[in-house]
């Protein structure tokens, strides 16, 4: 952009702001930035991309600034370039969206530190603002607070925010504390197929909770003369019901026990999390929890999420097809162990730093260092499991490496209905992926990328999976509509420029 241009949309947005009677400070906590940002911008001394004139023009509810934000975002992608330097890995999606709704829970306020900043939270953030939940980035727009009210105003709920993620299923835990009759919207998401929620009903009759699902709602009933009397056996291991669980035991005035539970990372999270709120979790890690829960929560706390073990095999992922020097900051390696002995077999050389911890003082993290490599097919095939065992959303990243190794590699996605399908895309980027049936593909690798211009897969994980390919074509690649990405990760397109890639973010005004 040049300076002029600069400044002409600054006066705009200063314009907009002073029509709505707004001071700087008060447009920088809308957008969760600091007031001198929002001074150099009005100055036309800060360059401003598309995607804050569209959050401006957002906050302003302004004609003129908000035309950035009319179409859907695209990336251009200049591939062949290495990698290098070093990479932070950010906060988890999945640990945030939890903890988001686990501030229901209390009625003191919340500070969660580093929180990343994507799509998915900001949904979240969106729904929990339209109940009355006051929520507010601070600290330079790193960290969030977020104060409950006394009355949730259910009615008001933003039914649209809420149904474009799954996450608000985790309301229900919290909620049934709160109100003895409610509704919520049908949960969203990537679209991954069937994705059921009975084993989240089958979770929290026992507190009482009854659901009946009509007119794109979910009915809530709670019968207060329920409670359980003896432990609790998810039908499913699952990561989101076993948080389902925990935050109705949270608030259950009594001992409650959990089997079957998922020990993921993002439950590990929101277990720690409640033992700050004052709920005593035993066997976090297990596939059995005690929660030892308190009927009237009303703390203020701070809590760290801890980091991404999906944006850390995304990255690892990026530095092997770019065949890239990459050192990869803050891995929580406890939850990429399988993936990185399988990575081993196949003759990943990589090197591990020495172990810190994360700042929620619990979880383990390293630094690795991942070089370039001859990788050869593994004999097994890949297949996720429940932690411990590979991630579900680290299967498709398997899909990319298999492709750049020598052999052919079986990775059997028996999770989810559509997402191996969508690793056939990597076929138009000049991979060569058979579509067994609609949960096993063949990689034969190595591959000699090519680049191309396509739709974003509807799935994260496989829509990334595409950008990371395309970041090994030679050539320039685009990639349409990637709301998809940014509902997971932060950035993603800056930071990758900042290690040596060459993306570009566009959108059709
Ligand atoms: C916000 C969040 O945390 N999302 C994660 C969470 O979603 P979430 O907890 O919502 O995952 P689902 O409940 O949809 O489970 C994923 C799929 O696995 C199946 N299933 C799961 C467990 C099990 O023991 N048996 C079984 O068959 C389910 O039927 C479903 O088809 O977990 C998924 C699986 O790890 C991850 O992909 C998501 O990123
Ligand atoms: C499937 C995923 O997430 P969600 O549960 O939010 O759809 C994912 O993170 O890959």
């Amino acid at each position: 952009m040049t300076d002029d241009y600069l400044s002409r949309i600054g006066k705009l947005i200063r314009d907009a702001r002073q029509h709505r009677g707004w001071t700087q400070s008060q447009l920088a906590e809308a957008l969760g930035t600091s007031q001198s940002a929002v001074n150099r911008i009005e100055r036309g001394n800060q360059n401003i991309s598309l995607e804050m004139i569209a959050r401006i023009g957002e906050a302003l509810d302004s004609e003129i600034v908000s035309l950035g934000y009319a179409g859907p975002m695209h990336l251009r992608v200049v591939g062949g370039r290495r990698l290098s330097g070093a990479i932070d890995v950010k906060t988890s999606k999945n640990a945030c969206v939890a903890l988001l709704c686990a501030t229901l829970l209390n009625a003191g306020r919340t500070t969660l530190r580093r929180v990343a900043r994507i799509e998915e939270v900001y949904r979240i953030l969106e729904v929990l603002g339209s109940i009355g939940v006051r929520t507010r980035w601070i600290n330079d727009g790193a960290d969030l607070e977020i104060v409950p009210p006394a009355e949730l105003d259910l009615e008001a709920m933003d039914t649209e925010a809420a149904r474009r993620t799954r996450s608000v299923i985790m309301f229900l835990g919290p909620l049934l504390h709160r109100m003895d009759r409610f509704r919520i919207p049908y949960a969203g998401g990537c679209d991954l197929g069937t994705r059921t929620v009975q084993p989240h009903m089958t979770a929290l009759r026992p507190f009482g909770l009854e659901v009946t699902a009509t007119d794109g709602m979910y009915h809530s009933h709670v019968d207060r003369s329920v409670a359980p009397t003896r432990a609790i056996v998810l039908t499913e291991r699952g990561d989101t019901v076993t948080e389902n669980a925990l935050l109705a035991a949270a608030r259950h005035d009594g001992v409650t026990v959990i089997r079957n539970a998922s020990s993921n990372y993002m439950v590990q999270d929101l277990c720690f999390f409640l033992e700050e709120l004052g709920v005593k979790v035993e066997g976090v890690g297990t596939t059995t929890l005690t929660v030892h829960g308190v009927a009237r929560i009303d703390r203020d706390v701070d809590y760290s999420p801890s980091e991404d073990p999906v944006e850390a095999m995304s990255l690892l992922a990026a530095a092997v097809i770019t065949e890239s020097e990459l050192t990869i900051r803050r891995v929580p390696v406890e939850f990429l162990e399988i993936e990185l002995a399988v990575l081993e077999e196949m003759g990943l050389d990589h090197e591990r730093g020495l172990e810190y911890a994360a700042d929620n003082g619990r979880t383990r993290l390293v630094d690795l260092t991942v070089r370039p490599s001859k990788l050869q097919a593994p004999i097994d095939k890949i297949h996720p499991m429940p932690f411990p065992g590979i991630n579900i959303d680290n299967v498709p990243f398997f899909a990319a490496i298999a492709a750049a190794a020598q052999g052919s590699t079986l990775i059997h996605d028996w999770v989810y209905d559509n997402r191996a399908i969508y690793l056939t895309e990597l076929n138009r980027l000049g991979a060569h992926v058979k579509l067994l049936d609609p949960h096993r593909v063949l990689v034969e690798g190595p591959t000699r990328w090519r680049s191309a211009e396509m739709m974003c897969p509807p799935a994260l994980r496989p829509a990334v999976v595409v950008l990371l390919a395309m970041m090994a074509a030679p050539g320039t690649s685009v990639l349409r509509n990637v709301y998809v990405i940014n509902r997971g990760y932060e950035d993603l397109a800056e930071r990758l420029n900042s290690i040596g890639a060459q993306i570009e973010t566009f959108r059709d005004i």
